[in-house]
């Protein structure tokens, strides 16, 4: 720590730690666990995003498996290169959609590796256990084209059948070298990919996707802790969302199956509770023959508006939150007119990294005249308004998929199941507790990271035995001690 420390750069204390990484496996995570909340920004977002921009650059030693178009036809012998030949959790990306940065191609590796970093470190997957891969099929980033440092093909993306046939062949080829259990994140995909290949192989392979179902579940758990504070259900409020991709209709999605499941209505009626703005405004009916399929279901009678002013105003949200991937959206108007309308204005801008965030802690905490329940995707300090000082919560997946991982490799669950996705979001926010709540916090303090992972995998691992996807047999008599005794610690043995 001393070590780290002394840089100033944080770019510079994500090569030290990453170095340590590959030096001394065993050390870098007693160092990111003890040191959890100081790390989390320099392994994880928002310092990642920048390794990934520069990754070329700062390369210095390979991280993860690399598979790319030119291993066509010989992608399961890839795999048998890994040396490995137990592994539990795969997070894999092609790199087209990096956090808010847009396709960094092979530099997206940065991400899978980030990512099962926080598996072994707040989830306690065994490190041994997880492979992050890049699926290489080129870039349409032309400034890393030309970069002489880029680590990937020099070529533009494949799309189509290539596409689909290298993912076909890759994901076949993890069954068959890893078998049914092995669990596959999707990662940092396009929504003209995520989507697809999510519902593709969830009915094959045991998937999950981080950006649609990890962000739902986040903040699923954040809202359902902000309403202690605002009081009323889920069903009591009204939702805008400022981007309509992955994260925004995989959140607006989660919410409508609970507020379905705590009252009964339809899913239908549910999700007439949620309103999103695109590119192009809000997503109305009217603009349905031309929309992606992902976002027809949110697509509700009304006139249009271009934009998220205009829609603030027409629809008086009592929830804003940001998934648009573009900084500064949540501007001084917007937030002004949305807590005009609210007491208690709950605004999420959970876009990734800091600076794609739809506003800061300051503005949102300040425009709001200190009102704001404020989460963030990347982490801010705590600010101070008027004397008193709000602690902005970090609405991140990071909560979500250590635990759910966890849950599934300890129930020995072959399927992902949405009701699984849901135990995780309530448990997250059962473990939000008042004193937190004073301080502003609708998520619990990461340094008890450990702890809510276990709590989260038992909720999930319950589920998958009441579901019957559990393979683990007879089921544990005490999960929670079962899944504690399971996690790694990176404790030094004795020796004589
Ligand atoms: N906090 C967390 O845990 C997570 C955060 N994220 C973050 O969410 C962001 C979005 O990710 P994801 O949903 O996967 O991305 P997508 O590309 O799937 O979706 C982005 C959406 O934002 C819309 N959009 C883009 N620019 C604007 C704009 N200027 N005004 C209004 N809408 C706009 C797009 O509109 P259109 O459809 O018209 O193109 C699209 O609907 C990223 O920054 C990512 O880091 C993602 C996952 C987890
Ligand atoms: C956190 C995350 O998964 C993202 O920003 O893409
Ligand atoms: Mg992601």
């Amino acid at each position: 720590m001393h070590n780290i420390r002394s840089y100033a750069d944080p770019l510079q204390k994500y090569i030290a730690i990453m170095s340590l990484q590959e030096r001394n496996e065993r050390l870098f995570y007693k160092v990111l666990i003890d040191h959890v909340e100081e790390l989390l920004p320099v392994v994880y977002t928002p310092t990642v995003g920048e390794a990934c921009q520069k990754y070329g650059a700062i390369f210095q030693q390979p991280h993860g498996l690399y598979i790319s178009l030119k291993e066509r036809g010989k992608v399961l012998d890839c795999l048998k290169n890994w040396p490995e030949k137990f592994v539990q959790v795969i997070v894999v990306t092609d790199g087209e959609r990096i956090l808010g940065l847009g396709d960094l191609g092979c530099q997206g590796m940065g991400i899978p590796v980030g990512k099962l970093a926080l598996y072994t470190a707040l989830g306690g997957i065994r490190a041994s256990a997880c492979l992050p891969i890049t699926i290489d099929v080129g870039t349409n980033n032309e400034t890393l084209l030309k970069d002489p440092f880029y680590i990937g093909l020099r070529q533009h993306r494949t799309t189509g059948k290539e596409y689909d046939d290298l993912l076909h062949e890759f994901m076949c080829a993890v069954k068959q070298t890893y078998g049914e259990k092995v669990l596959i994140q999707f990662e940092d995909f396009a929504n003209h990919n995520a989507f697809k290949l999510l519902a593709k192989y969830q009915k094959t392979h045991l998937v999950f996707n981080d950006d649609i179902q990890g962000t739902a579940v986040v903040a699923l758990g954040g809202l359902l802790a902000a309403l202690k504070v605002t009081g009323g259900t889920l069903a009591d409020h009204t939702f805008l969302f400022l981007g309509a991709g992955e994260a925004g209709t995989g959140i607006g999605e989660m919410i409508a199956l609970e507020i379905s499941e705590q009252t009964g209505c339809s899913l239908e009626d549910a999700r007439k509770k949620i309103w999103l703005v695109d590119s192009k405004g809000l997503v109305v009916k009217s603009r349905r023959e031309t929309l992606q399929h992902f976002k027809q279901n949110f697509a509700h009678e009304h006139e249009g508006c271009k934009d998220l002013l205009s829609a603030v105003k027409a629809i008086k949200p009592t929830i804003l939150i940001g998934t648009s991937g573009v900084g500064k959206t949540f501007t001084q108007e917007v937030i002004e007119t949305f807590a005009s309308y609210n007491e208690k204005p709950v605004i999420f801008a959970l876009s990734n990294p800091t600076s794609q965030s739809e506003c800061t802690a300051e503005q949102a905490y300040t425009w709001s005249k200190g009102r704001a329940i404020f989460a963030s995707g990347s982490p801010f300090d705590p600010v101070t308004y008027e004397g008193r000082t709000f602690v902005p919560g970090q609405g991140n997946n990071a909560y979500i998929f250590p635990g759910i991982g966890h849950g599934v490799l300890v129930s020995g669950a072959i399927r992902m199941h949405d009701d699984m996705l849901l135990a995780a979001a309530r448990s997250l926010a059962a473990q939000v507790e008042q004193e937190h709540l004073d301080q502003g916090l609708n998520y619990p303090p990461f340094q008890n990271i450990r702890k809510i992972s276990a709590n989260i995998a038992v909720a999930v691992a319950e589920k998958a035995y009441e579901l019957g996807l559990a393979t683990r047999l007879p089921k544990p008599a005490n999960l929670l001690s079962y899944a504690e005794s399971c996690m790694y610690s990176p404790a030094y043995r004795q020796y004589r």
